[in-house]
């Protein structure tokens, strides 16, 4: 197999503690997982499951105690912390609940931002289609302020694409957003995955946002507890509901 088949990134019996004895919180207890390439993969579960830890393990934002992170070949989990911050700038895209816009910036000085740090050769054609499919119009020259929360985050959503990233990693991305500005986040993403080949992975509570996914991972108690390939908001209630009775802890004897 060549380096452009098989998964995007990688973890291996990754495994994160916090705090020790008595009251450890397992919030990483030994996760295989593989992420696939050019697919959009949701992670869901309950709360305090371990999802914003799998995910910041990922992308390098927190370390795991033990186990192995490899994102497009990059050994993430073996990295220094320089080596870690040029990793994040140039192969990494993130998108957040709250957006992160620089403020004084306008919409589209934001969306080439990356490429200005990273001193990154512009594909200008690539740049053209991430601002056309943005679909902000005359409001590129806006302020993140002069701008609806839905328009601020197809704008984070084009600042964390327009670098060509191997992932990008959303950490609830329409968490602050109403049902319909968050179909057209989601719409975004989904198009930059079919259409551009982008590798996505996004963490939500949303059954709806997880049902634009091509696949649902669920965390439970910091283990991969199942997964649904092709989801629909209907079969990821459904699980869910499956997962929560499941967790019910029955007493012996009671049945
Ligand atoms: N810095 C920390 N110190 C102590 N405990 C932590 C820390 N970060 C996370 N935890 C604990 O680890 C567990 C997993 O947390 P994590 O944030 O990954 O869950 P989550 O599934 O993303 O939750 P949510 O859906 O509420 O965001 C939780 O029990 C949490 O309280």
């Amino acid at each position: 197999m060549g380096t452009h088949d098989g998964p995007i990134a990688t973890a291996r019996e990754l495994v994160k503690t916090y705090g020790a004895g008595e009251t450890a919180v397992h919030a990483l207890d030994g996760v295989d997982v593989d992420f696939a390439r050019g697919e959009l993969t949701a992670i869901m579960g309950p709360s305090g499951s371990g999802k914003s830890t799998l995910m910041h393990c990922m992308a390098g934002l927190d370390r795991p105690d033990s186990g192995e992170v490899v994102v497009d070949g990059h050994r993430v989990s073996a990295m220094d912390e320089r080596r870690l911050t040029k990793l994040r700038r140039t192969r990494l895209g993130f998108v957040f609940q709250a957006f992160n816009l620089v403020p004084t910036l306008t919409a589209l000085e934001n969306i080439t931002l990356p490429l200005d740090i990273a001193r990154a050769p512009v594909d200008k054609a690539h740049l053209a289609a991430v601002i056309a499919a943005v679909g902000l119009g005359d409001r590129l020259d806006h302020k993140p302020a002069q701008l609806s929360g839905g328009q601020q985050q197809r704008v984070a959503c084009a600042r964390a694409l327009v670098t060509r990233p191997s992932v990008v990693f959303a950490d609830e991305p329409t968490g602050n957003l109403d049902s319909t500005s968050a179909a057209e986040v989601l719409g975004f993403l989904r198009r930059s995955v079919d259409d551009g080949g982008q590798s996505i992975v996004m963490v939500t509570h949303d059954p709806t946002a997880a049902s634009y996914a091509h696949r649902v991972l669920f965390l439970a108690d910091g283990r991969l507890v199942g997964e649904l390939t092709d989801p629909t908001q209907q079969s990821v209630l459904d699980r869910l509901g499956a997962l929560q009775r499941a967790a019910v802890p029955v007493r012996a004897g009671a049945l």
